[in-house]
């Protein structure tokens, strides 16, 4: 069978029709022949029982009497018949009494005894026929047939069945030859066709049509399905193109892997990227190139792409053979076929260098202080967060140093912030300088910075280091020519010991460190649980001044300022009293300072500065104030600052009735000092109000006589804290007497503070100054109170004073 399956079709095609002619015509012939066979021989019987019958009926009378001559003549008659070989009669007593025999067969004698007719061949037909008188068997007839004629018959049809056989088959091998040409010759063309696309890839060869049945329509769908082949060829260069133009202009590197991890594919992007210029780089030669930090994220990422066939992303180094090193970001996926099937993975992978240095600048930006490259607050809390925590899992100590620098905005504000920035750096390096690598130096604010050590075995340490640091302070800094003493006031405060919790360490440094300015600065103090009390009577405080307003406790009194010329009452400082139900009186320096701190004061200055307008104009329009007198109000920083407060002032004048130029406005030299240009700003828009402003405190703020020129103020207030040492302290007096000839020079009113004794008064005049203030001429006034005073003074205002 398989033999004939590795026939060609042609060759089968003709095996198929040969076999099946010869067997149907052999099968058709043999049944012909056979019929043919048994229809002669039935005939031959046939006529055999009649011819027996006959002669069997005729002779019975012969055969009583053993007439051999009538029996011969009865079996003479069967010479009718060509094929009877012979006749035999045989009495009852089983002996042949007459007997015929054909000459034209080999001469046979019947036997005597018919017993002995069994011995005859058997190759003949024969029959016996009883001979019958009475219905008694006298005798018995045998006749045989030859069957020579038979076969004879039967051979000539053979030969006539093979002829048409021989005939038959001719005209099947014709036949064959014929569908070789209707079947075999096309298909071997469309094959031939198919070969030729198959060698040449050209796939818009097409077969020719010569037949327009079954095949025909074959050659059509074959050149159809060519078509669409060609078409979706034709589609695919297209997109092939399209990708290989895509990808030579891409700006990412993309790379296809085979399903067994070779590098299939590359475009020109991915090679600039990673510096290869090889024809077929190699995938491990990839994973060589990528940094060794980078190599566990992309051998995990790598599995999870071969693996589980999961997209990944993700971002890594590739060092260069130069050791310099690319951040890219790589992303790739599993291609599958529309079977699902694997056929690789396709990725792209970009260059992120740029990226992650703006990322770099960025988180430096976020950070670090550009100027002094320090930690950044930002940068702080983290570390401080993580020391914390670092300090509790180890069980070792962590300290946090709060620093400020001691005068500061003095130098940014007399030498000017380049100076200040000089300052600024040179004290990060020095601080850097002093502590381990380990521990951070951040700078969180202007002139503040915060140390955190880490890994301390004790309190001594820390001593160490901040002595240290005073003592790296103590150099002078040179700056534009100068040099600058500068110092630092330094809170300390402990973790776990003092708190784990980052905000209350910070609260606590911050703490400690006002502490060390309230012990002189150029000093450090450890925090201490007595300085909590102070946050905790401060939180009363804030919470006590909340109540005072609502319940009116605050009351306003006035202190007389004093002509030194004429002894004349110029005017009144406004000082505000708290009527507290269970302490009595509160001056301002207990209250103040918190009220500033938490916001209070914006609410209570407003207030003071409404009713002191409010109460002076009323003495003035009853005459009991000079009308050239003026009412101070003190202003704190906040109010100053506070961007209605122009409008707020306007609004007083309005609706108090007192004339602009009835109301001053006291203004610490700190707070000026502040920031010099927006207090210049600021005050020139309070005096498009028409209201005057002096200088509070003066001699304490570090102010430059270049600034005080620049700012519109009337009245410089000498500082107490010079006045109280005359006539003691001769520097004091040097100090006031120059800073009484300057003011005049700047042709402003001075007064004189806390002027408590003849000799201060008495220096004062001979120095000129303008005014004073102070216990002996006044203590601070209940409205009431200065109401009779004015009075009183009005009367004997002519020397009184004059010693
Ligand atoms: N030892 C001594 N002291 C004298 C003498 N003459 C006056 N004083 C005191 O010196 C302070 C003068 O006021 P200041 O320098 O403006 O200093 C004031 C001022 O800065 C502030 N202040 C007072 N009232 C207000 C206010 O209404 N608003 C704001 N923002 N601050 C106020 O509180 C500070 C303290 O005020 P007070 O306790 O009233 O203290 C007053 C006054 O009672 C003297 O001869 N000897």
């Amino acid at each position: 069978m398989s033999l004939f399956r590795s026939q060609s079709l042609r060759r089968r095609l003709v095996l198929i029709s040969l076999i099946t002619t010869g067997v149907t015509l052999l099968l058709t012939n043999l049944g012909y022949i056979s019929l043919e066979y048994y229809l002669n021989k039935r005939d031959t019987e046939k006529k055999l029982q009649v011819l027996g019958n006959v002669i069997a009926d005729r002779i019975p009378s012969a055969v009583t009497f053993s007439d051999t001559a009538l029996i011969g003549s009865n079996l003479s008659t069967l010479k009718s018949d060509d094929a009877i070989v012979r006749g035999c009669v045989y009495r009852k007593d089983q002996t042949l009494i007459g007997s015929y025999y054909s000459p034209a067969y080999q001469r046979t004698d019947c036997p005597n005894y018919l017993p002995r007719v069994g011995t005859l061949t058997t190759y003949n037909l024969s029959e016996f026929f009883p001979v019958k008188k009475d219905e008694e068997t006298i005798g018995t007839l045998y006749i045989e047939s030859s069957r020579e004629q038979l076969l004879e018959r039967f051979f000539q049809f053979m030969l006539f069945s093979l002829g048409i056989m021989a005939a038959a088959i001719g005209m099947a091998l014709l036949l064959a030859n014929k569908l070789k040409d209707v079947i075999s010759t096309p298909m071997r063309e469309l094959s031939d066709t198919l070969t030729e696309i198959l060698n040449k890839g050209v796939y818009s060869i097409r077969a020719s049509k010569t037949n327009n049945d079954e095949l025909g329509d074959l050659v059509d769908l074959f050149n159809r399905l060519l078509t669409t082949i060609d078409d979706e060829n034709q589609s695919l260069k297209a997109s092939e193109e399209r990708f290989r133009k895509l990808t030579a202009l891409s700006p990412v590197g993309i790379f296809q892997v085979d399903p067994n991890q070779n590098l299939q594919y590359v475009n020109q992007r991915w090679r600039d990227i990673h510096g290869l210029t090889n024809d077929h780089p190699d995938l491990q030669d990839w994973f060589e190139m990528i940094h060794p930090k980078d190599l566990v994220n992309i051998q995990e990422a790598w599995n999870r792409l071969v693996l589980d066939q999961d997209s990944i992303a993700l971002e890594l180094r590739l060092v260069r053979s130069d050791m310099t090193y690319t951040w890219t970001h790589l992303m790739a996926s599993a291609l599958h076929d529309q079977d699902g099937q694997l056929l690789g993975y396709l990725g792209a992978i970009s260059d992120i260098s740029e990226l992650k240095a703006a990322q770099v600048q960025m988180e430096t930006l976020a950070f670090f202080d550009p100027l002094t490259g320090l930690a950044n607050r930002r940068l702080f809390k983290n570390r401080l967060v993580t020391s914390v925590k670092g300090a509790i899992r180890s069980g070792k100590s962590m300290a946090l140093m709060f620093l400020d620098m001691d005068q500061f905005k003095r130098v940014n504000d007399t030498l000017g912030h380049d100076a200040g920035d000089v300052l600024l750096k040179e004290v990060s390096n020095r601080l850097s300088n002093t502590v381990r690598e380990n521990d951070t130096v951040s700078r969180i604010g202007g002139d503040e910075f915060t140390i955190l050590l880490t890994d301390i075995s004790s309190v001594q340490d820390v001593r160490a280091v901040a002595d240290k640091i005073l003592k790296a302070m103590a150099k002078p800094i040179r700056v534009k020519g100068q040099d600058i003493l500068t110092s630092v006031s330094i809170g300390i405060t402990m973790t776990p010991d003092d708190s784990t919790d980052t905000n209350v360490l910070m609260k606590n440094a911050d703490l400690a460190m006002y502490s060390a300015k309230e012990q002189g600065r150029n000093n450090y103090q450890f925090f201490s649980e007595d300085m909590n009390h102070s946050i905790l009577e401060h939180l009363a405080i804030e919470k006590e001044i909340t109540e005072a307003i609502e319940r009116n406790q605050f009351t306003l009194f006035f202190q007389p300022k004093i002509s030194l010329f004429d002894y004349r009452t110029t005017g009144v400082e406004t000082l505000i009293r708290w009527q507290h139900p269970d302490k009595g009186i509160i001056t301002p320096d207990s209250f103040i300072p918190v009220a500033e701190e938490t916001g209070q004061i914006i609410d209570i200055g407003n207030w003071v500065l409404e009713q002191a307008c409010r109460q002076i104009s009323s003495l003035i329009r009853k005459n009991i104030m000079p009308a050239d007198a003026k009412v101070a109000v003190n202003l704190s920083a906040k109010q100053f600052t506070d961007p209605k407060l122009a409008e707020h002032i306007r609004n007083v004048l309005e609706i108090t009735g007192i004339p602009p130029r009835c109301l001053e406005l006291e203004i610490t030299e700190s707070t000026l000092m502040d920031d010099v240009e927006a207090a210049i700003s600021i005050m020139q828009e309070i005096k498009t109000t028409g209201v005057s402003i002096a200088i509070d405190d003066f001699g304490t703020g570090y102010s430059s006589l270049s600034y005080i020129k620049r700012f519109p103020i009337d009245v410089l207030k000498v500082d107490r804290s010079f006045v109280m040492d005359i006539p003691d302290d001769k520097n004091d007096m040097a100090i006031t007497a120059a800073v009484i000839a300057m003011a005049h020079k700047l042709d402003l009113n001075v007064v004189a503070e806390g002027v408590e004794s003849d000799e201060q008064l008495q220096y004062l005049r001979l120095n000129n100054c303008d005014e004073g203030q102070g216990y002996l001429f006044s203590r601070p006034l209940s409205l009431a109170q200065l109401h009779q005073y004015l009075v009183i003074a009005a009367e004997r205002r002519t020397n009184s004073y004059e010693i």
